[in-house]
């Protein structure tokens, strides 16, 4: 399978190119700085995910304002320059730097979680969901049965409190889209063409487990949403 689920198995395959790839070279650098195993501070971790323009960016900020928390994002921002050039390759190596992603943001999150609430824009539930709807093909019958053990959370990989997946019906996003206007990445535009793929990256989300994703409709206005959100992290997360 394309998705590396430990730390060791990702870093085994950023190894394998980076004498072709000099910034897996440069990824695996970051990555020997982030020690194992890391753990969380006594703050909350709260994860938004969804498919693009289900409004992350929006409530996440808004979120982070109202609880006075630490805004953070995978990929995290010490590698996001190297993005376009890891889209553009194979997707075992693809998968591999989103992954190694999520690994270096956890040493960021342990941190950040000893000062305030965390806040974060995508996490391993999006590098899992985008991988597992990659490997497939037609209609969400055909992804992997629900308790396959990709749906699964990598066991050395820091946990979140809560996992909040942000949906919209389709054509609201598809307005949001055309409203917003920025330049898409291939998977994006992909996105736009396949609704299938969409469907499938969905339900994806939705089967993942330890932690699941909460679902939030995000369809209403950005301050009902995050009115929402702001109830549910209330009701799950004591701090
Ligand atoms: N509740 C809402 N109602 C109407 N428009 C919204 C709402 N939330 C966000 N938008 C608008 O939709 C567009 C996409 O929102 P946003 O950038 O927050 O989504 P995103 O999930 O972060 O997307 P991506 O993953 O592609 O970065 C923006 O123009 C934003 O202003
Ligand atoms: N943790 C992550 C974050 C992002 N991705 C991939 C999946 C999509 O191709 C794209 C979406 O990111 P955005 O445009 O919203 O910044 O990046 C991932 O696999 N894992």
């Amino acid at each position: 399978r394309a998705l590396p689920t430990s730390a060791g198995a990702l870093r085994q395959r950023l190894r394998q190119c980076a004498e072709r790839i000099p910034e897996a070279e440069a990824v695996l650098d970051l990555l020997e700085k982030c020690p194992e195993h890391q753990k969380k501070g006594s703050f909350p971790v709260i994860v938004f995910e969804g498919l693009d323009a289900t409004g992350k960016t929006t409530v996440t900020q808004a979120v982070k304002d109202n609880l006075n928390g630490i805004l953070l994002r995978s990929p995290p921002a010490c590698i996001s320059q190297w993005r376009t050039v890891f889209d553009d390759e194979r997707t075992p190596i693809k998968r591999a730097f989103y992954a190694a992603g999520n690994y270096i943001l956890a040493s960021e999150i342990a941190k950040a979680s000893t000062q305030a609430p965390v806040i974060i824009d995508r996490y391993w539930h999006s590098t899992a969901a985008y991988a597992i709807a990659t490997e497939t093909s037609g209609e969400v019958q055909d992804l992997p049965p629900a308790q396959d053990e990709v749906y699964q959370w990598p066991e050395d990989l820091l946990k979140p409190d809560l996992v909040l997946l942000l949906t919209v019906d389709p054509e609201e996003r598809v307005r949001r889209l055309q409203h917003r206007g920025l330049e898409k990445t291939k998977e994006e535009a992909e996105l736009e063409a396949n609704s299938l793929f969409r469907q499938r990256v969905e339900e994806s989300y939705r089967r993942m487990v330890n932690p699941a994703c909460q679902e939030v409709d995000a369809s209403p206005s950005k301050e009902e949403v995050l009115k929402t959100v702001l109830q549910l992290i209330k009701k799950h997360c004591a701090f």
